[in-house]
């Protein structure tokens, strides 16, 4: 690294003035490119200026060391000097200045008669000590101010990035009094708060700061007058000399995090009862009863069959009610493992089960907070956790799995199935309490084929979001193809159909879809339909007829051979049948493939 010397111009002035006035010659001091930073006498008015390259003071550079002149111009350093002719100078000194083994310029004395000469002369060992002492002292000067400068940088940095982060960030010393905090966490709390030397209790409501260890997302409420939130905060500790310095808080307001996450998923916030396309009668008086029970709190079953849009009535319900502004957290009973349903459902503590993380961690119910918790597929929750789910549904508390602390359940519950509940209650595979205690408010979504009407509405609506995606001008449905789509039975609903346009737009090569182009696994549908329509003979009664759950199970075992059973198989299997995930896992139990 090359040091600067204007940087220390005012120390280097002072130690000029000192020389000067220690022993009464003329002081110059020039930086590594020969520029001149400081000078006395009449090389005051030389300052900024470059000193020639052929000057002796380039002999100290290059050299690094220390000499005397007391014959300028015959001197052998001097011989190649070109501006010997005009020199005046008596005597002369150089001293480099030595910084880290690299000369970052020097010191000269000049004489300019033959009394300073004599001062030069007659000293020349003290004067070469002292000079280099004063060199030293130049150069502790220049390294103590590149490291100001470095660490001015780094804090500079480190408060740049930490504004940035979209997370508080507080530090603190090892006794947990705030040092400094990013914006974001100027945001969450109050300034009197993260005022420097307050202690980090007073708002994390922690034990003493002395005793934490490495902390990982542990959940805290945090309320002062009108800001009341619930959040996660981390702590790491910083260590250095083997000593715990200090500490590093990382906070993260839940709401934050929820609309991090929902982003993340592509399901924006934003969907309401719009979105729920419709000119049927039945599902305009479904929805406009959906629209006044949003403002309610209780709880809701949405029953209907696959892919008839109960997620999107769910989500229209939790962005239509006043707990907008909380999270919407969707828990889909059927695709979490059973050992881990409830750990997900109502958070664990630290080290209640093996593999369980350090600090613990919050369930989807402490997650959803004053906001809404939707439990897809419920019908597929394990009998022991129905249980469970009913005291937290009556008592409106619940416990971290390992815990003993209560947590007050707040958010509305919203659950989903496709199963028929009142027949598994019949069967006893549903609890009777829990299902009344789910379907307060019951709301029946009928399948697209018993609302034929709707089937060209969302067609032409699907056809407009896919043109418009894929950057295309497909514009209409031939006719023969709207007598398919409005006379198939869409066993996936509108799912079904969603996908089925989005291919048809996809695999056009005008500005309209043919019946042609379909899916061959509708085609296939379509053909068989005509073919047996076409055969009218006895030998029809004999055809082998299979059942519905025969021909579902068949598909479903082809799709598995095709695509596989790991986690991108199961994803594109359940494209191609046009069903969920969580449907195909439900069926894959169900049949027991
Ligand atoms: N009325 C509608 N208008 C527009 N899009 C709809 C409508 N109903 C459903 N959809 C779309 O159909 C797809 C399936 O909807 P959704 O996931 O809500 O169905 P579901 O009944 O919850 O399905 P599953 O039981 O398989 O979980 C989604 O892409 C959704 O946006």
């Amino acid at each position: 690294m090359k040091y600067n010397l204007s940087a220390i111009q005012k120390t280097l002035e002072d130690i000029t003035k000192t020389i000067k006035s220690v022993i009464n010659v003329e002081v110059t001091i020039a930086d590594s490119n020969l520029t001149r930073i400081t000078a006395s006498g009449s090389n005051l008015t030389k300052v900024g200026e470059r000193i020639s390259k052929t000057c002796v003071f380039s002999k100290a550079l290059e050299s690094k060391e220390s000499f005397i002149i007391e014959n300028p111009r015959v001197n052998i350093r001097c011989i190649d000097c070109d501006k010997k002719n005009e020199c005046i100078e008596a005597a002369q000194v150089c001293c480099p200045i030595i910084v880290q083994g690299q000369a970052a310029g020097v010191i000269g004395l000049i004489a300019f008669d033959a009394d300073q000469k004599k001062r030069i002369v007659e000293n020349e060992i003290n004067l070469l000590d002292f000079l280099k002492n004063m060199s030293k002292l130049i150069a502790a000067k220049l390294i103590e101010h590149e490291s100001t400068q470095r660490i001015k940088r780094l804090a500079n940095e480190l408060d740049t990035t930490m504004d940035l982060l979209d997370i508080g960030v507080i530090y603190t010393d090892e006794k947990g009094r705030i040092e400094r905090s990013n914006k974001t966490a100027q945001e969450y709390f109050s300034k009197n708060q993260l005022a420097k030397g307050k202690t980090i209790e007073n708002i994390l409501s922690l034990s003493p700061i002395g005793i934490v260890d490495t902390v990982k997302n542990k959940s805290f409420n945090y309320s002062e007058k009108e800001r009341k939130f619930h959040g996660f905060y981390s702590v790491h500790p910083i260590i250095y000399d083997n000593e715990t310095k200090g500490y590093v808080f990382t906070i993260t307001e839940l709401e934050e995090l929820i609309s991090v996450l929902s982003n993340i998923a592509g399901k924006s916030r934003e969907i309401t009862f719009d979105n729920i396309i419709s000119e049927n009668k039945e599902m305009i008086s479904i929805i406009n009863h959906a629209k006044q029970f949003a403002r309610g709190n209780s709880s809701i079953l949405i029953q209907g069959e696959s892919g008839t849009g109960k997620e999107l009535f769910a989500r229209a319900l939790h962005n239509e009610s006043p707990r907008k502004d909380y999270p919407f957290i969707a828990v889909n009973c059927s695709a979490l493992p059973e050992n881990l349903i409830e750990s997900e459902l109502f958070g664990y503590e630290e080290g209640s089960f093996t593999g369980a993380k350090k600090g613990g961690n919050p369930g989807k119910f402490e997650l959803a907070g004053e906001g809404t918790i939707f439990l897809d597929e419920i019908g597929d929750m394990p009998l022991h956790l129905q249980s469970k789910l009913l005291r937290v549904l009556q008592e409106k508390t619940f416990t971290r799995v390992g815990g003993n602390k209560s947590i007050s359940m707040d958010a509305r519950v919203i659950s989903a199935t496709n199963k028929n509940l009142e027949t598994m209650v019949a069967e006893s595979e549903f609890r009777e309490d829990l299902y009344f205690r789910l379907n307060v408010i019951p709301i029946h979504i009928p399948s697209l084929r018993q609302r034929k009407d709707d089937i060209m509405i969302l067609s032409n609506v699907f056809l407009r979001k896919f043109s418009n995606q894929f950057n295309k001008e497909v514009k209409y449905f031939e006719d023969e193809l709207v007598d398919f789509l409005t006379n198939y039975s869409w066993p996936g609903n509108i799912r079904e159909l969603e996908n089925t346009v989005e291919y048809l737009v996809n695999i056009s090569e005008e500005d309209f879809c043919k019946k042609s182009s379909l899916p061959n696994r509708l085609k296939k549908h379509f053909y068989d339909v005509e073919s047996a329509e076409a055969e009218t003979t006895p030998e029809k009664e004999s055809i082998n007829v299979m059942t519905i759950e025969e021909v579902e199970k068949n598909e479903i075992k082809k799709a598995l051979k095709l695509y596989g059973r790991n986690s991108s198989g199961i994803d594109n299997a359940a494209e191609a049948l046009n069903i969920g995930r969580a449907t195909l896992y439900r069926k894959i139990k169900k049949y027991g493939l």
